[in-house]
């Protein structure tokens, strides 16, 4: 007889504890998925075992038996500590961190294992000739793998330089060695190349593909296939990083910096510290890699935590590209209201004589930024969620990029009744409509959330491209992310003030990273590339750190302000938003709950809890929203997530409670 606690497959905070039960069966272990009966009326629930044990320590009265041992699904032990480590530290349940570990969905039932990405045709395996940089980068990891020990290494290397050789190199050598490996990317529909370069070195049996594009049935198919160690190496998105792998000796995130591989959904966990977990459990070598490390990963190599490689050179040698910032106040002067400067037109010209494609990247969809009436000011705004509608021409409709809500746009204000409305301010869609106009005789398109709904769109507009058939592609970040073509000689940014002006601590760091990005993508074949960067701002210190391909003087500058203001690295930032269907009331809660929190941390740590105020996204979907932002310096982390955990479970497990909570560790918008 053993005995076991486990955790129940419940949907909620009351039954977020672990339960004890007697088991017959010897099979059972930690990680198995079991069957109990539940609660009074002892209904068959589903469970996982935590602990097992062969005694009690103390006699249990009523003592119940475990129903049946699942022989298929169970977790390892590592995801078992895993997840209850991320209870802690992301203030989920169990039961959330579980569900990130067991597959969706159910066994095809068809006999027939389906692979994705079958049909792919990648390079065949040996792999290029190293560069003399990664060749050291490779020679400096080897010997970890080679005494398998856990080290983070941080591979910051210019855009180009050929991170992805040095991955697989790495990998190669892992499994060389009878271990596994976990490759994520921070979208698996804009990296076909790379899947590609990945099956055609190790081939397809050894990989499973886990993107959101499977179905449930397929997903569980692959599910399996990692779990019986049919697999060796994992590639996908930050979901992938829950893959049931044993024995792994390399986790690679590639473009690192990446908000994606931050959830924002429960559990809100990040798939950086995840990887790093999971790794120092495996003993296993963390690989990220970025040409724009985010300042809390640079941080961590500065102190020693993590180990920097540099790569400064592109594979080829070709230079980086020629960086003009073009200051949109004179272009104003001279009286061009046009969204391109003299410069970009040329410059468009010039490369479009000489046969080479232009990127023109603009972090804003849409056809314009808000629809407002001239005469008394009126503004468009959803009524939902109270921030300013998006003209969409294609759809004649004004929508909120937030809910999705949209309306017709109305003839007349109605506010004033006058019949100025207008919409201002540039986006996407406008560009490309622009675009057209100037050049009519070439082939553009778009790239952004917009064009990509359909299935399939995304590799048809990359393809296009690749095959030198789109002469200008238009888009949001979406073109920002690692695509990998060498006829690219222009790269245009439209604007570089939209992500500037977000109000979020990080903005500085996003737009260095968005435009470092974007200008990565021009020049990567044998010619250098050009890029123009279009700003109102063309003193700020990101933007001239972008111009110069500066990243130190960036990240001395940022951290030195960071510091000042105690923000991330320097500390976590943990958001709390409460939200009710009530404006005052939300506020009067949240005012409560920073006293509350106050008094479980102590007084002293008053000055480190901003707010309550309104969140800058005040109403969502209809409830109103106040926030209160904690600053959680070092060695404090514990003793505030255990009070703030608290607070959350009185609020969610309150069956009156008219208010929502949510507690978010570092999250990636505080919006
Ligand atoms: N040693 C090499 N020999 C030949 N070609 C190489 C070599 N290393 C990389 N390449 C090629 O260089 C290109 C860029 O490599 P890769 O996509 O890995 O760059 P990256 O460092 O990830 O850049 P980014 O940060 O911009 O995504 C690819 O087309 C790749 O095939
Ligand atoms: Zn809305």
């Amino acid at each position: 007889m053993k005995y076991v606690n486990v955790v129940i497959d419940n949907n909620t905070d009351h039954t977020d504890n672990l339960y004890t039960y007697s088991c017959a069966d010897d099979n059972v272990r930690v990680g198995s998925k079991v069957t109990v009966p539940f609660a009074m009326g002892n209904r068959i629930k589903e469970a996982y075992v935590i602990q097992t044990a062969d005694q009690l320590t103390e006699e249990i009265k009523g003592l119940k038996a475990v129903d049946a041992v699942d022989p298929e699904i169970s977790l390892s032990e590592e995801a078992v500590a895993t997840c209850i480590w991320m209870k802690r530290q992301y203030l989920c349940r169990y039961i959330d961190a579980i569900k990130c570990f067991t597959p969706a969905g159910t066994s095809s039932k068809r006999g027939k294992i389906r692979t994705p990405y079958k049909d792919a045709t990648g390079e065949s395996s040996g792999g290029k000739a190293l560069t003399p940089e990664q060749k050291n980068a490779v020679e400096s990891i080897r010997p970890v793998i080679a005494a398998g020990e856990h080290n983070v290494f941080l591979i910051h290397g210019v855009t180009g330089s050929g991170k992805t050789e040095i991955y697989m190199k790495v990998i190669e050598e892992c499994i060389g060695r009878g271990r596994t490996a976990i490759m994520m990317v921070p979208e698996i529909s804009l990296t076909p190349q790379t899947i590609d370069r990945f099956i055609g070195r190790f081939g397809t049996e050894q990989i499973a593909v886990l993107h959101s594009k499977l179905s449930l049935g397929e997903r569980y198919d692959e599910w399996m296939r990692i779990r019986r160690g049919e697999v060796k190496i994992v590639i996908g998105a930050r979901s992938a990083i829950f893959a049931p792998l044993e024995n792994i000796g390399t986790i690679v995130l590639d473009e690192e910096h990446e908000t994606t591989y931050k959830s924002d959904m429960t559990p809100k966990y990040d798939a950086v510290e995840v990887a790093i977990r999971r790794a120092k459990k495996n003993h296993a070598v963390v690989l990220l890699g970025s040409a724009t490390p985010s300042l809390v990963s640079s941080y961590k190599a500065e102190q020693g935590e993590y180990h920097k490689i540099l790569l400064k050179e592109r594979y080829n040698g070709t230079p980086l590209p020629d960086v003009e910032i073009v200051d949109m106040r004179e272009e104003l002067k001279q009286g061009n209201r046009s969204i391109f400067s003299v410069s970009l037109y040329e410059e468009i010209k010039k490369n479009l004589a000489e046969k080479r494609q232009v990127i023109l990247f603009l972090n804003r969809r849409g056809y314009s930024t808000f629809v407002s009436c001239r005469s008394c000011g009126y503004v468009m705004k959803c009524k939902e969620c109270g921030i300013s509608l998006t003209y969409h021409k294609s759809r004649n409709e004004a929508v909120c990029h937030f809910c999705g809500h949209s309306e017709k746009v109305p003839v007349l204000c109605p506010d004033c009744g006058g019949k100025y409305i207008k919409h201002f301010g540039t986006g996407t869609e406008k560009v490309e409509e622009m675009t057209r106009e100037i050049f009519p005789d070439y082939n553009i398109d778009r790239l952004d959330l917009d064009t990509t709904t359909k299935k399939g769109s995304i590799d048809k507009i990359l393809n296009s491209f690749r095959k030198g058939k789109t002469n200008i592609l238009i888009g949001t970040q979406l073109v920002a992310k690692g695509l990998d073509f060498s006829n690219v000689g222009l790269v245009g940014i439209i604007s570089a003030d939209i992500t500037l002006n977000v109000p979020d601590f990080r903005s500085a760091e996003r737009t260095f990273q968005l435009i470092t990005q974007a200008a990565g993508r021009a020049g990567r074949g044998d010619r250098r590339g050009r890029v123009l960067i279009q700003t109102y701002h063309p003193d700020h210190y990101a933007i001239l750190a972008a111009k110069d391909h500066d990243y130190d003087t960036f990240y001395q500058s940022e951290s030195l302000l960071r510091r000042q203001l105690g923000y991330p690295p320097f500390s976590d930032l943990m958001q709390v938003v409460l939200s009710a269907e009530k404006e005052k009331d939300a506020l009067e809660l949240c005012r409560q709950i920073a006293e509350e929190f106050i008094r479980g941390v102590g007084e002293e740590e008053r000055r480190y809890v901003l707010g309550p105020q309104a969140a800058p996204m005040n109403k969502i979907k209809g409830l109103y929203r106040y926030q209160l932002l904690i600053k959680c310096f070092p060695g404090k982390r514990k003793a505030y997530t255990k009070v703030l955990n608290n607070i959350r479970l009185k609020i969610s497990t309150d069956r009156n409670a008219k208010y929502l909570i949510s507690v978010d560790v570092n999250p990636y918008s505080f919006l």
